[in-house]
């Protein structure tokens, strides 16, 4: 793996529910740089990014992060993640949640206010989790993952439910984590996010049908937008099949 490196998927395959639900995935994706995770629902998006923080038996390949086995105990104040659902207690205010978090992970707990103020939670540090709403929940677990001095973080469809203003915003904190040096991984279901990202990643039914810039995406296709380019790839793989 070259410097470049953040995290290295080679020949990755996972049955899930007795299907191949990963068929070879193989795929570097690069420090420093937003990579877009895109392709329908049931494509296989959560599956890889369980994979890549470790929480996912494989049943062939291996997956490198940060020059180490996917899940090792060295990468859990390397790598944050939050997954699609928000993992935050209920009965814990959001401060109490993010004390809790920041403690297992053994990180500054002056990181708490931060991690807070920067998703836009400041001023409602004494809520309780099971009074926020469904956008304010996922930002508590968006917090998590933002805590300490992640390399490397993976987010699985931060934005979903988000109001566009707020959506922006967060784009704009991903890109300056990215300035900084962190690799971000993101998954969406929406096409209009991969002109946010540096690099897409478009899987379909469990493969990787396209791995390079946007750029790239509509010079390859001759169409003017991400979701007609991913329309036209599957199209053409179609038409070849
Ligand atoms: N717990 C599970 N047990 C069995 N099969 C599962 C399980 N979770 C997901 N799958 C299957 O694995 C495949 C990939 O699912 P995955 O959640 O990775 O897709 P996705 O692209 O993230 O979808 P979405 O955008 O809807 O979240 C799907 O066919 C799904 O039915």
């Amino acid at each position: 793996m070259d410097n470049l490196s953040a995290t290295e998927v080679r020949g990755l395959r996972v049955t899930r529910g007795g299907r191949e639900v990963l068929s070879g995935i193989d795929a570097q994706i690069r420090a420093g740089r937003i990579t877009g995770l895109l392709g329908p629902s049931g494509s296989g998006k959560s599956t890889l990014i369980r994979a890549i923080v470790g929480v996912q038996r494989i049943s062939a390949g291996s997956v490198t992060v940060l020059g180490h086995p996917a899940g090792a105990a060295v990468l859990r104040t390397q790598v944050g993640y939050a997954g699609q659902t928000a993992a935050v207690y209920p009965d814990l205010s959001v401060a109490e949640n993010l004390r809790y978090f920041a403690a297992v992970r053994g990180d500054d707990p002056a990181e708490v206010q931060r991690v807070i103020d920067l998703v836009g939670l400041g001023g409602r540090e004494k809520q309780l989790a099971s009074r926020l709403s469904g956008g304010q929940l996922s930002r508590v677990s968006l917090a998590v993952a933002l805590l300490g001095r992640s390399r490397l973080i993976v987010l699985d469809e931060p934005t979903v439910g988000l109001d566009p203003v707020l959506r922006a915003e967060l784009w704009e904190l991903f890109h300056r984590l990215a300035g900084q040096g962190v690799s971000l991984l993101v998954s969406s279901h929406a096409m209009d996010e991969a002109e946010r990202c540096d690099e897409l990643m478009l899987l379909r039914e469990g493969r990787l049908l396209f791995h390079d810039t946007l750029a790239r995406l509509l010079e390859r296709t001759g169409e003017p937008d991400a979701e007609r380019g991913f329309i036209s790839l599957v199209g053409n793989m179609e038409v070849a099949a």
